[in-house]
């Protein structure tokens, strides 16, 4: 189940079941052994197998900051979010279970995309697309009414089947369920901005923090600082080179990944209760063995941390003389490489420390950092020594700037490229990008030189069948979402007057329409994926097979 966020955007988590047609049989046509019908999730009623999260109570997010995990599944605790949403008002669904805010455009389980082309948003009529002018006014206009079947499918459908049909039929019904111009503003954003500055071990994160907190920003910042001892080391690094203005909160003794992820809630959940106002943005410093993704989902996945802080981006700060170590380290199976994580879930990367290695140590490493992670922007650093608007202010997860972050996936390479020329070596530039520029036909990258996390970007002219591309989609993220870390694209689907933008965490997705195509603009899709053991070529293929032909 989704909301409209904030900002706009719908929100849904949760493992995706497929087609019934498709659920019993292998890609090949052989019939499936018939499967043990396994408990589903009581609590938002998605149909979610629990398997995994009775097999694995560490997956579930909730399981960490104490609520039961037994009968919920991740998308429960999305649903107790979505019906907190703070919203102008609110609608309660038929059957009263559940509040609902009134724009929320609840998913329909599977058919995310196709819910979202039967009820694009509704443009207000002072403005020219939701993230023009009505989005600088901080207005946006859905229809209303179009929400309550939408949330009463969210509460209270038991199956995928009849959450299909619902599907097909609103699709197609523009009478009372479309609420005949009944408009509900949504509120602005105005959430506070959480940055995550994490980074292996010495890589100068707190570094990077002091030099944050000691410029001259304007900017009121509070501090969530992780350490794994009980001692609080860097809390007194960072606080005694601070002016005192700003709230240094310590977590000390666990991991914000692991053992204290409901310290953190509870934490973010004090500060926004207690000084709200008194802060303008949040940074959590990681400890240098975090693996970011489960405090990523922590933005999306707690209600008190959603309601009112949105996640900025995910800094990662990389030792430019130790990195390939650790990168290189080879991880008993079922154990994460922190250092490859990291680098993988980065919205902006900063290669530090490049005072202790060569100019061709630097390039080598950043070509491999690139190859794990295209959609990061990245930048070589002294003493963490950055611009802050690099670090700050960086919408990695916010849609509105999905666009860019596909788009500039290539300049980056550029302002790499730049910089190379202008430090004058003699070294092999790479032109790994510039094809595309020209061709706007298919390009995949299937970056094998680190077998394990990957980058694959596939851009490819044309519509999107809707139902292929939430078929394609639902599957791929059914089967591969622990391995699919993140993802964002732009599509062009068939029959929407807008350009459709997205982003996702594992299973977690977010997406919406955008802009309006404009008239002679080449229709151009553009998706990119980073995770484990990606297969461009398969990506790929089934990318384009969504494509009308
Ligand atoms: N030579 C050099 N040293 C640096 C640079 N950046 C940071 N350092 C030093 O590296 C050491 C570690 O930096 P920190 O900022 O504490 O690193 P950290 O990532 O916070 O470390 P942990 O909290 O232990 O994970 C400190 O002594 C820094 O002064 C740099 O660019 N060049």
């Amino acid at each position: 189940m989704s909301p409209v966020t904030p900002s706009g955007g719908i929100v849904w988590g949760g493992r995706r079941r497929p087609p019934p047609h498709r659920a019993h049989r292998h890609r090949d046509g052989r019939a499936l052994r018939r499967r043990r019908r396994l408990p589903t999730c009581r609590a938002c009623r998605c149909g979610c197998p629990l398997a995994a999260f009775i097999a694995d109570p560490a997956k579930s997010p909730s399981s960490k900051c104490g609520r039961a995990a037994a009968d919920t599944c991740c998308c429960a605790v999305t649903a107790v979010r979505c019906h907190t949403v703070p919203a102008a008002s609110s609608y309660r669904s038929p059957d009263s279970r559940a509040r609902i805010p009134p724009a929320a455009v609840v998913h329909t389980g599977n058919h995310g995309l196709q819910q979202l082309a039967a009820h694009p948003p509704r443009l207000d009529a002072t403005t020219a697309s939701p993230r023009g002018p009505a989005a600088v006014a901080g207005t946006k206009s859905y229809c209303a009414a179009a929400a309550a079947p939408r949330a009463a499918a969210a509460v209270g459908i038991p199956s995928w089947r009849s959450r299909r049909r619902f599907a097909a039929s609103a699709a197609s019904t523009t009478t009372e369920e479309d609420g005949a111009g009944v408009e509900m503003m949504i509120p602005p954003d105005n959430r506070i901005p959480a940055t995550i500055i994490t980074g292996f071990l010495g890589s100068g994160k707190t570094t990077l923090l002091n030099h944050i907190l000691t410029a001259h920003h304007g900017k009121r910042i509070a501090v969530i600082e992780n350490e794994y001892g009980e001692v609080d080391i860097d809390g007194s690094l960072v606080a005694a080179q601070t002016t005192g203005a700003e709230d240094i909160m310590m977590l000390n003794n666990g991991c914000l990944c692991c053992t204290v992820r409901g310290d953190l809630v509870r934490m973010i959940g004090e500060l926004v209760e207690k000084k709200k106002g008194k802060f303008d943005h949040i940074i959590i410093e990681t400890t240098g063995l975090a693996n970011p993704a489960p405090i990523i989902q922590t933005f999306y996945a707690e209600d008190t941390v959603f309601n009112d802080v949105k996640l900025d981006g995910v800094v990662t700060l990389v030792d430019a003389k130790h990195a390939r170590l650790h990168l290189d380290e080879v991880k008993p199976k079922g154990i994460v490489n922190e250092a490859v994580q990291q680098i993988a879930y980065a919205d902006r990367i900063i290669v530090n420390k490049i005072d202790l290695v060569s100019e061709p140590e630097v390039s080598s490493l950043i070509d491999r950092i690139k190859n794990m992670n295209r959609m990061a922007h990245l930048k070589r650093a002294e003493y963490g020594k950055v611009d802050l608007d690099y670090v700050l202010g960086v919408g990695g997860f916010d849609l509105e700037r999905i666009e860019s972050a596909v788009s500039e996936e290539s300049h980056d390479d550029h302002a790499e490229h730049e910089h190379k020329h202008d430090h004058d070596h003699d070294h092999e530039h790479h032109h790994h990008h510039h094809d595309h520029d020209h061709k706007h036909d298919h390009h995949a990258h299937d970056h094998t030189h680190d077998p394990g996390v990957s980058s694959v970007s596939i851009v490819c002219e044309g519509e999107m069948d809707l139902e292929k591309a939430d078929m394609w989609l639902g599957n791929l993220l059914l089967e591969r979402s622990d391995d699919i870390y993140r993802m964002k694209g732009l599509l062009s689907v068939s029959g929407m007057p807008q350009r459709f933008v997205f982003q996702g965490v594992h299973d977690i997705f977010q997406g919406s329409p955008e802009r309006m195509w404009e008239p002679n603009e080449p229709r151009i899709n553009k998706i990119v994926f980073i995770g484990k053991n990606l297969n461009g070529e398969e990506l790929e293929k089934g990318f384009k097979d969504c494509l009308l032909k």
